[in-house]
């Protein structure tokens, strides 16, 4: 790939701070920076926490976007699932109505100060909503030991599970898991999220069968390309999802969805709708529970609308250029 300088992501770059409706993953708004490249737009949006080596990761997503474009597409549309951040129970129904047509919703659990109770409502409201033939699958973000995780597994089982996702931090623990699930007779599919798109070694979840799916990101992966390297050698099916990304990075998710052989989940690419704002009218949301295969271009008003401010664009540029340096060569 012709990489471009420093100088030339810069010059390329924007900065927006998007508002969501529903606080996720602690914040109330998404700051990403977009380059409008030779060969279309691309995000560069790792959390605000993340230090350069992995922010490199996310810059080469961006870059390959921008200045190389997508592989091949063998579908045009991909399905998508709701995703139901962790809030009360009562108010599951209002944010699975933003999803249309979706028959697979994603709940988030273990959320810091909530309690399983708190859990087994949100996970016993979606069914209620979603209907006894809908897909229900949990995160917990890696927030459960093994014995707290067997515990609520075994108490979310009955409401009907497609899988769990990141029950526990470590690799040996979602190990540990399996065997411990397979032993008590619970039947729920194990899925590896951080210990794929955080680790340093994405197939130790394959080597220590530790997992029965694995979700796989672009951005996190360093790009589409990437993210479909490690989907073949994973050896295991594949849950494509989202980081959070505005329509921009939304569109490398379809486009890494699109290009798969085999698609047998429906993708966490919905997330769009956890958004107040975005820098397209016609935003990448699903319709009639699926994403249809395109390119992103930004609205200049938009991008003006939702510009962030002067010293976070500054901060934005000094990240390009920290991760700019660990970018492989
Ligand atoms: O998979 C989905 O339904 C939506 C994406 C999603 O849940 C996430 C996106 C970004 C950051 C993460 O905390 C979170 C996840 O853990 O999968
Ligand atoms: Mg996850």
């Amino acid at each position: 790939m012709n990489l471009p300088g420093p100088d030339d992501l810069i010059a390329a770059l924007h900065v927006v701070s998007l508002p969501l409706n529903t606080r996720f993953r602690g914040v109330d708004h998404r700051e990403v920076a977009l380059f409008d490249g030779p060969s279309g737009w691309g995000e560069f949006g790792p959390f605000l926490e993340y230090a350069p080596e992995e922010s490199s990761r996310w810059l080469a997503a961006a870059i390959e976007t921008g200045w190389h474009g997508f592989p091949e597409a063998v579908r045009d549309s991909v399905p998508v699932n709701a995703t139901v951040p962790a809030v009360a129970d009562h108010e599951v129904e209002y944010v699975l109505a933003r999803y249309d047509g979706c028959r697979t919703a994603k709940v988030k659990v273990a959320e810091r100060g909530q309690s399983l109770t708190d859990d087994l409502a949100r996970v016993a409201a979606t069914r209620v909503v979603m209907g006894p033939d809908a897909r229900i699958r949990v995160d917990a973000n890696g927030g459960w030991t093994v014995d707290d995780a067997l515990d609520a597994i075994a108490q979310l089982a009955p409401y009907g599970l497609e899988y769990v996702e990141q029950p526990c931090t470590r690799v040996e623990d979602l190990a540990a898991l399996r065997v411990a699930l397979a032993r008590n007779g619970i039947d729920v599919l194990v899925a590896a999220d951080e210990s794929i798109r955080k680790a340093e070694d994405p197939f130790r979840v394959k080597e220590l069968d530790a997992a029965d799916v694995a979700v796989v990101k672009v951005a996190p992966l360093g790009g589409v390309r990437n993210a479909l390297r490690v989907a073949e050698q994973i050896e295991l099916p594949v849950v494509v999802s989202s980081a959070l990304e505005s329509s921009v990075g939304m569109s490398a998710g379809v486009a890494f969805a699109a290009a798969l052989p085999d698609l047998p989940f429906a993708c966490g690419l919905g997330t769009i709708e956890l958004f107040d704002a975005d820098v397209v009218t016609d935003s990448v949301v699903p319709h009639d529970g699926s994403l249809s295969v395109r390119t992103v271009t930004p609205e200049p008003e938009l991008l003006d609308r939702w510009a962030a401010s002067p010293d976070r664009i500054q901060w934005w540029k000094r990240r390009v250029q920290d991760a700019y340096m660990h970018l492989p060569r």
